[in-house]
């Protein structure tokens, strides 16, 4: 039978601005099966894509993206926000459901031709995920796919994938 992930997800209203639905991933990540339920089917995805290296933003993907590189022992690499990452650096500049920012990837994360994955806990309007694709592939890295917790279907961000496999777990 088909893993629940729904049931792990808890809801906010009007959280961090008021209009906003919050889905939160905590209660999740929180719960031992229900995390590795999740790790696997990811992991599972990524290896299907022949991946060579994880990528993902900064906070919420990092807690999805590590133990899925981890799991099949391919490499990590994480897309930044302002002010954390050191030395040589490309970045991207987006807007999302809530707000806008720049993030950043080490100039050297991606070797030219590497097979991407990026993953976060939750697509919206793609913007963040959007700003992370564009990062890698101009470092010369080829996105095979994305992945998500979790999609907010209504706002389209997956037009901003056209050109590679999207899996998302829970879809509202
Ligand atoms: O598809 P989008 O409209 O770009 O929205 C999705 C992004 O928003 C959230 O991150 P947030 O910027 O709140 O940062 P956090 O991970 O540090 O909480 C979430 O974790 C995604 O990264
Ligand atoms: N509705 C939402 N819930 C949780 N994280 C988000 N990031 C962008 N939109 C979000």
């Amino acid at each position: 039978m088909a893993f629940n992930f729904d049931k792990y997800i808890a809801t906010y209203p009007d959280f961090p601005k008021k209009g906003i639905l919050f889905r939160d991933i905590t209660p999740l990540t929180e719960n031992g099966n229900a995390f590795r339920q999740t790790v696997n089917k990811i992991a599972d995805f990524v290896k299907s894509k022949n991946a060579d290296l994880v990528v993902a933003p900064e906070a919420r993907g990092f807690i999805i993206g590590c133990p899925v590189a981890y799991k099949l022992g391919i490499g990590f690499s994480p897309a930044r926000k302002e002010g954390k990452l050191p030395g040589k650096k490309v970045s991207a500049s987006y807007g999302l459901e809530y707000g806008k920012s720049t993030l950043y990837m080490n100039q050297s994360a991606v070797k030219p031709g590497q097979k991407v994955v990026v993953i976060d806990d939750l697509l919206a309007t793609g913007g963040t995920i959007g700003a992370t694709i564009k990062m890698v592939k101009e470092l010369g890295g080829k996105v095979v796919g994305a992945a998500f917790i979790i999609e907010l279907s209504e706002l389209n961000g997956r037009n901003k994938m056209n050109d590679c496999d999207v899996l998302s777990l829970v879809k509202y």
